[in-house]
């Protein structure tokens, strides 16, 4: 089978008028764009007159790609070493700038580079996810969080608790017997989803199973479709790679079915709020993000498309930035503690004083739904440590790709240019090993007393960004990771039988076999 075939056959549900005028279409896009893409490679590398090294490559399609994909950790350690702070790399298809040290922030602050424009060029999940707005802007969620959702962190923190707690019996039960999972991610992912349903879309909505389970598994589902898993040979092409991202939001008929059930319940919702906000004295304003987005006077302007599309859409950027990587680097933080059981006990003790000073006897049974309050997990400095220390261990190498959005040429400080629209990969890995002797080791309250609580930014703490885009959800992604490894090793004891495993390639994410047992 030809790739254009595959292409066609990947984005499902395709319904062209007939298979030859198929063929022949996509053939000539296809050709014009390899055509493109051997001009780009071949007379539009990067100036050398900026005197950037550069990884040297032989085969022009590939670059260094493969090298990278099999080892990230030694290819990133051995071109840092050799090439300095910033060098140049032909990977996926096209040349790319890294940049590490200080010339990371360098980028991270600069309002030339851009972080949602490099990201859809290598995966774009809103067109995937059939987003198609051409006014789409960041700044609407963004709002929303850090004026509405930051500010009431904790006085969601019951609702979110007691949906942890939905979320663990959803999955696990009443745990009467010892219980075997072969990964924790999807107990983590539906505990983090039913906490953060409540504080996205409400205390109505978070029970509708339908909505929490896409919004659970759409990220994933989606990821899944991305050809670097199926037809790789398309990351050389990123021309076609774009095109690829286009069909399957405009054609698949998954995406189809998962914003319609996503649009049945908020339709009704969306007029209930309105109606009643017009005719009920009695009113009580929902404080959730979706209230919010309701009254977000761009998103009922029209600009964005009908009402409920906008909200829709908005609500699906705040999923794919906030499920996922909240799930991810919760279950991060729990395998080092299987990995590390010992912290796990000092953890214990760490929650025994603070319970014990704000006046719960810990060896009274209640159930962790009740405890842990904003205010007790604000005073666990130990936990505060342990999450930071985990997060910047991930297996991270040249990551947040951010792309010079302005039309003209960018020179960073030393020199180095970076063309129009030309893309910075951050070596997230170097930065996050800059330290004392022992900063490739898990040492878990590193950070105590020192001031770096785990949403604080810096130059070597790059997982939540840096600079004017920084994460403006960490407040609650940490307040989450935080509540649940308390909630979990507050109630149950856990052990991974075979050991943990974290893989120094691919999404880095580890595993091992997980028993949990109720204590
Ligand atoms: C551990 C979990 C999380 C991680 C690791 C993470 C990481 C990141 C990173 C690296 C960025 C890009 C920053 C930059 O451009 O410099 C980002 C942006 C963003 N994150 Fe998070 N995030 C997490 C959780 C969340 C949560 C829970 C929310 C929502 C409540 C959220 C909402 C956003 C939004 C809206 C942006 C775009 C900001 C902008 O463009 O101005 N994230 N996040």
């Amino acid at each position: 089978m030809d790739h254009f075939s595959i292409i066609l056959n990947k984005v499902k549900g395709i319904h062209f008028i007939s298979q030859q005028q198929q063929r022949i279409g996509l053939l000539t896009i296809a050709t014009f764009i390899s055509a493109c893409a051997l001009y780009n490679q071949v007379f539009k590398r990067p100036a050398s007159k900026d005197n950037c090294p550069m990884v040297p490559y032989t085969d022009t399609w590939k670059g260094s790609s493969m090298d990278y994909l099999q080892d990230p950790r030694a290819f990133v350690e051995k071109w840092t070493e050799k090439l300095g702070h910033v060098y140049r790399v032909h990977m996926f298809g096209q040349m790319h700038t890294i940049a590490s040290g200080k010339y990371a922030r360098e980028i991270l602050m600069s309002d030339d580079f851009d972080f949602g424009v490099g990201t859809q060029k290598k995966f774009d999940i809103f067109s995937m996810a059939g987003i198609f707005d051409n006014n789409l802007t960041g700044a609407i969620i963004r709002n929303a969080i850090v004026k509405h959702l930051n500010p009431h962190l904790k006085e969601f923190t019951p609702h979110v608790v007691e949906n942890f707690t939905i979320g663990f019996h959803e999955i696990l039960g009443d745990v009467t017997e010892p219980v075997e999972l072969s990964h924790l991610m999807p107990l983590i992912q539906r505990m983090v989803t039913r906490g953060s349903a409540t504080v996205f879309i409400g205390k109505t909505l978070c029970k509708n199973k339908n909505v929490t389970s896409i919004m659970q598994n759409i990220t994933t589902d989606i990821g899944k479709m991305h050809p670097r898993y199926h037809q790789s040979w398309l990351m050389a092409f990123p021309w076609m790679l774009r095109l690829y991202f286009k069909l399957y939001g405009r054609l698949s008929q998954d995406i189809k079915r998962q914003r319609k059930i996503m649009l049945d319940a908020l339709v009704p919702e969306i007029d209930k709020r309105q109606a009643d906000a017009q005719n009920d004295p009695n009113w009580q304003r929902p404080t959730d993000v979706l209230q919010e987005l309701i009254e977000d006077s761009a998103l009922s302007s029209g600009k964005h498309g009908d009402i409920y599309t906008a909200v829709l859409n908005q609500l699906l950027i705040l999923i794919f930035a906030s499920i996922h990587t909240t799930s991810e680097n919760t279950s991060i933080t729990l395998y080092r503690l299987l990995q590390n059981p010992s912290v796990i006990d000092e953890l214990l003790q760490e929650q025994e004083q603070v319970l014990r000073k704000a006046g719960y006897d810990p060896k009274s049974g209640k159930n962790s739904c009740e405890v842990f309050t904003f205010d007790i997990i604000k005073n666990m400095p130990r936990l505060d440590s342990v999450c930071r220390e985990s997060l910047r261990l991930r297996s991270q190498f040249f990551e947040l790709a951010h792309t010079n959005i302005r039309d003209h040429k960018v020179t960073l400080s030393n020199g180095v240019i970076i063309p129009s629209d030309g893309d910075v990969l951050i070596n997230t890995w170097h930065n996050h090993h800059q330290g004392g002797d022992d900063i490739g080791e898990f040492n878990p309250f590193r950070y105590v007393d020192t001031g770096y609580p785990a949403t604080k930014v810096g130059d070597n703490y790059l997982v939540f960004g840096e600079g004017r885009h920084a994460c403006p959800g960490r407040w609650l992604a940490v307040q989450e990771i935080k509540t649940i490894v308390s909630m979990l090793i507050h109630d149950y004891k856990f052990h991974a039988p075979e050991g943990v495993v974290f893989p120094p390639k691919g999404s880095g994410l580890p595993y091992g076999k997980v028993i949990i047992e109720r204590k």
